[in-house]
């Protein structure tokens, strides 16, 4: 009677642990946490795993943990709208991976605190996106190749974000093939104008929770039903091979930079399919829609998260647009 009770409120709650995120070697502690927490744990044996068992959990789990990176979270949350389960399920951020932007963008500091924000944390619910028929969570990048994806290194992304993935392509493609796209944004609700952009692009980059402004990401606004679109033109004399040179192709004064902010935008290449990567996971496809679901995800968040990091210093972005 007891017995049957805990283990159906274990499988209200449960952790998707990736073993292989990160350094690896958070492993024990997150079992032990999880396992006080009264967390049914649900270890990955290889890709696809993460997707899959929070699919197969959502319809009864209250509360489902990604233990892992943010491309763990993705699958996570990919696998919650595969049950059509994202309105009953709280999803909490167990940070184990190698940059865990997620994680610090909603203030979640470490593998105990995550815990302690679970139990005591606001809830808050916030945008997500969709790329095709995929959500991502922070962002969507077009133009890195999958191998160079596959190739970047820890410490690289530990350093850079998801712009690692951009200097790595740079790297390892040397001579870049830029991009013919048609990009198409959506009016907005605060008088952002449906506008199109054709040309030649190195990348396009669309954050959700992450803006792109330099080299170092910082956070969006990710309860604002908009998308930050940043689309870096093709520049003969773009020599991408530092840190320096990614702050300055997408420093606030480039030339080469076209923003706008939308609810939901069409890219289309002229030509071959586009490799993008959503959240650090990749998607080949000639034509992507994307599109904000609005105050989609409830997630426990720690205390210095603030829904709109614009209040405060940061630049404006739409005067920064100037079209
Ligand atoms: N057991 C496993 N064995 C091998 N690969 C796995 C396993 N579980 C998950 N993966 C892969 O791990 C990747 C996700 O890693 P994740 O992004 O969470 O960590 P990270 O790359 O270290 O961190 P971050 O994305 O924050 O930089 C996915 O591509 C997934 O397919």
């Amino acid at each position: 009677m007891h017995c049957s009770m805990s283990s159906d409120e274990a499988s209200d709650r449960v952790l998707v642990l990736n073993p292989v995120s990160g350094s690896g070697e958070h492993v024990d502690d997150v079992v032990e946490l999880a396992g006080g927490h009264g967390f049914e744990i649900r270890k990955t044996e290889e890709a696809g795993d993460a997707t899959r068992f929070a699919r197969d959990a959502a319809p009864d789990a209250n509360l489902i943990a990604a233990a892992g990176g943010d491309g763990t979270l993705n699958a996570v949350v990919n696998g919650i709208a595969a049950a059509n389960a994202l309105e009953t399920t709280t999803v909490a951020v167990v940070p184990a991976g190698t940059g865990n932007n997620f994680a610090a963008n909603i203030d979640i500091r470490g593998l105990e605190h995550a815990f302690t924000v679970i139990e005591d944390g606001r809830r808050r619910t916030i945008d997500i996106a969709t790329a095709n028929d995929r959500v991502f969570v922070n962002s969507c990048v077009g133009g890195i190749t999958a191998e160079a994806s596959s190739e970047t290194t820890t410490e690289s992304k530990a350093e850079l974000g998801v712009l690692a993935y951009v200097k790595n392509t740079f790297e390892t493609v040397g001579e870049f093939d830029s991009l013919p796209l048609r990009v198409e944004t959506a009016a907005g609700p605060n008088g952002e104008t449906a506008q199109a952009w054709e040309g030649e692009a190195l990348f396009v980059l669309i954050g959700n929770c992450r803006r792109f402004t330099g080299a170092r990401t910082a956070q969006a606004n990710v309860e604002d039903g908009l998308l930050e679109v940043t689309i870096v033109e093709d520049a003969a004399t773009t020599n991408l091979v530092s840190g320096a040179a990614l702050e300055g192709l997408f420093g606030r004064d480039s030339t080469h930079i076209v923003r706008r902010r939308t609810p939901s935008l069409a890219i289309e290449s002229r030509e071959d399919s586009v490799e993008y990567s959503l959240d650090g996971e990749m998607l080949k496809t000639e034509t992507l829609h994307l599109e904000t679901k609005s105050e989609t995800l409830t997630i426990p968040v720690g205390d210095g998260y603030q829904p709109d990091p614009d209040e405060g210093e940061l630049w404006p972005l739409e005067t920064s647009a100037g079209q």
